[in-house]
């Protein structure tokens, strides 16, 4: 296997789906095969936070999620758990600030994805150095998704990466609908990393495809 090229990257982050059993109101599996149906380019498992579950029931969720992505050919990338992504064949991580050093990760995980959240310019490069396959920026709007999220920043903080030459593949996070993706996007992110207005939506594939669409304009 090979590192991810940064063309293939920018593709798989356009819709990336972001979730875990605490973010949905019908079951997990019924919310990510609809999500899929509509055409999420990335999965990402969060299990985390207040209703979230733990233990072998978690893995076990994990295992059929992941199973739910291969049959649809949609990378699985866990949430800062390096054991439970090694231990299941995951196709990455996505790891924050606050676990473990992204060089040591990239050390235990070879050459699957690695992704790494930044909220400043310094994080972002230090990232990047370290051999961050992308960036998670965030949060970009108001979030309710995330007890512990930062300020908000605004799409301004992509678009000043950019002007200082980050060329890493992007991803916004936080408060995204298909009402804000756009700025996200003119702002240069390669995509939009989504929760609740995917899990949460009524008509779950019609929000991916919602989301699709402004990143095709
Ligand atoms: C795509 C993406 N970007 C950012 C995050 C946030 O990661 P982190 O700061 O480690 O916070 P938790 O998600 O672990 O609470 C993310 N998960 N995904
Ligand atoms: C998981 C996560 N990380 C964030 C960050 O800022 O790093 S914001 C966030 C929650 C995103 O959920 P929603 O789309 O429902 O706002
Ligand atoms: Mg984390």
């Amino acid at each position: 296997m090979t590192r991810i090229s940064s063309s293939r990257m920018k593709e798989l982050l356009q819709v990336y789906f972001v979730m875990g059993s605490q973010n949905c109101k019908r079951s997990p599996e019924s919310t990510l095969t609809e999500a899929l149906n509509g055409g999420i380019t990335l999965f990402q498992f969060r299990e985390k936070g207040p209703g979230s579950i733990s233990g072998a029931k978690r893995m076990e969720l994990a295992l059929r999620l992941q199973q739910l992505c291969q049959e649809q050919s949609v990378p699985f990338i866990v949430n800062d758990d390096v054991d439970l992504a090694l231990a299941i064949g995951a196709d990455g991580v996505h790891i924050g600030q606050d676990d473990e050093k992204a060089s040591k990760v990239r050390e235990r995980i070879g050459d699957m994805i690695l992704g790494v959240s930044a909220h400043t310019l310094e994080e972002a490069r230090i990232a990047q150095e370290q051999g961050a396959d992308y960036i998670g920026v965030g949060p970009i709007y108001p979030t309710s998704s995330k007890e512990d999220a930062h300020a908000v920043q605004g799409p301004k903080i992509i678009e000043s990466m950019r002007a200082q030459d980050m060329d890493i593949p992007i991803v916004g996070i936080g408060g995204i609908t298909s009402v804000g993706a756009a700025r996200v996007l003119k702002a240069g992110a390669d995509g939009v990393a989504v929760i609740s207005a995917i899990s949460l939506a009524d008509d779950i594939a019609e929000s991916v495809k919602r989301l699709q669409r402004v990143n095709i304009k």
